[in-house]
């Protein structure tokens, strides 16, 4: 039997409704007891930097509220240093890199004890070079990513062993080119984004295979002119963000359908309520919304977003502020 891994697009899809998707993320979340304000505080303070990174990208940053970001994220710290997605959470890498991510879009790093962030992420660090994402000790690498993210944002990638970082990176390579979470686990985008981010910051870009690896990433490219995660799967908006960026690192952006993928993009946009969801007719959220502007953005359409820094997902600008520099192929 014919599998179906493809999506039929719509024939025309909708110009890019930037205000309508700056007002979802504005009113997303605000009402306290609707039901997704409850089901996301998990991840509240990743959501608040999906949301935060994308209003930035559509030049809407003034129009939200600063101060009590800023207060919610000092209340997020915990004694340990590490930061929790929300208030009476246990501090998790994953949390601790999105409010450190927030605090450079708005240029607000003394709002925190940067030496304990710092100690934290260091205390992650195992002898064979992984992180675990908290003091429960799973090991992933995309804790990895995260643990070199926060560190190189703070200007303190000395206090861990960069080194042994990369070993193990490498040790998650398999034979496709592709990465997994560990080593021997299947490649997949979300990987590949996350091993690549950490070789361009710490300059190890030289120990990927270029070619096979966007050769991998150019096969998640459907009829549809979207792309998928793995081989088999449908398309999602957000593997737009993990294949793109990896591409763009690589310098091989040029690979993908720029026009198939900016309309597969586009049709995933809710013209009811605003925001962009996984694929067109699902439901809209904050994370998917992010992705769909990164991918607009990184393809160099003409609409008025701000550049994304491929490497941190971040606006182009706060990197510059920050004088980081991640390294890209040409
Ligand atoms: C919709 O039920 C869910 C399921 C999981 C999660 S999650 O574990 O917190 N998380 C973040 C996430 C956030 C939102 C939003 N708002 C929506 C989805 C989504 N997924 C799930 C997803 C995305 N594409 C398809 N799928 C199924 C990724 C996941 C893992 C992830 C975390 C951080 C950074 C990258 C990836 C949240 C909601
Ligand atoms: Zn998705």
């Amino acid at each position: 039997p014919v599998l179906k891994h493809d999506i039929e697009l719509p024939a025309s899809v909708p110009e890019l409704l930037l205000e309508k998707h700056a007002n979802f993320l504005l009113s997303y979340g605000t009402d306290k007891d609707e039901y997704m304000y409850c089901m996301t505080e998990h991840m509240r303070m990743s959501g608040m930097y999906w949301g935060l990174t994308a209003l930035d990208l559509m030049g809407k940053l003034e129009q939200t509220n600063r101060n009590e970001v800023l207060e919610f994220i000092a209340q997020c710290q915990t004694e340990s240093g590490g930061i929790a997605a929300s208030l009476q959470h246990d501090p998790h890498i994953l949390y601790t890199l999105s409010a450190v991510q927030i605090l450079c879009i708005y240029n607000a790093l003394d709002t925190i004890d940067i030496e304990k962030v710092v100690k934290y992420v260091k205390e992650r660090q195992q002898p064979d070079g992984s992180f675990t994402g908290d003091i429960w000790g799973e090991i992933d690498m995309r804790f990895s990513f995260c643990a070199v993210a926060t560190l190189s944002l703070l200007n303190r990638l000395d206090v861990i062993d960069v080194e042994k970082a990369v070993e193990f990176v490498m040790k998650c390579m398999n034979f496709d080119g592709g990465f997994g979470s560990k080593p021997g686990a299947e490649s997949h985008a979300g990987m590949i984004y996350c091993s690549i981010g950490l070789l361009s910051i710490t300059g190890n870009l030289h120990l990927v295979d270029a070619d096979q690896l966007s050769w991998w990433l150019c096969e998640r490219q459907l009829p549809s002119g979207g792309l998928n995660g793995r081989p088999e799967k449908l398309p999602d908006v957000c593997y737009s963000w993990w294949v793109l960026s990896a591409l763009t690192i690589l310098g091989r952006l040029h690979w993908v359908n720029k026009e198939q993928l900016v309309k597969f993009v586009l049709a995933c946009q809710d013209t009811e309520s605003g925001g962009f969801s996984d694929r067109p007719g699902d439901i809209a959220d904050p994370f998917h919304t992010l992705f769909g502007l990164t991918a607009l953005s990184l393809l160099n359409t003409d609409y008025p977003l701000k550049k994304i820094n491929p490497t941190y997902c971040m606006p182009e600008y706060v990197i510059q502020r920050l004088h980081l520099k991640p390294a890209r192929l040409d």
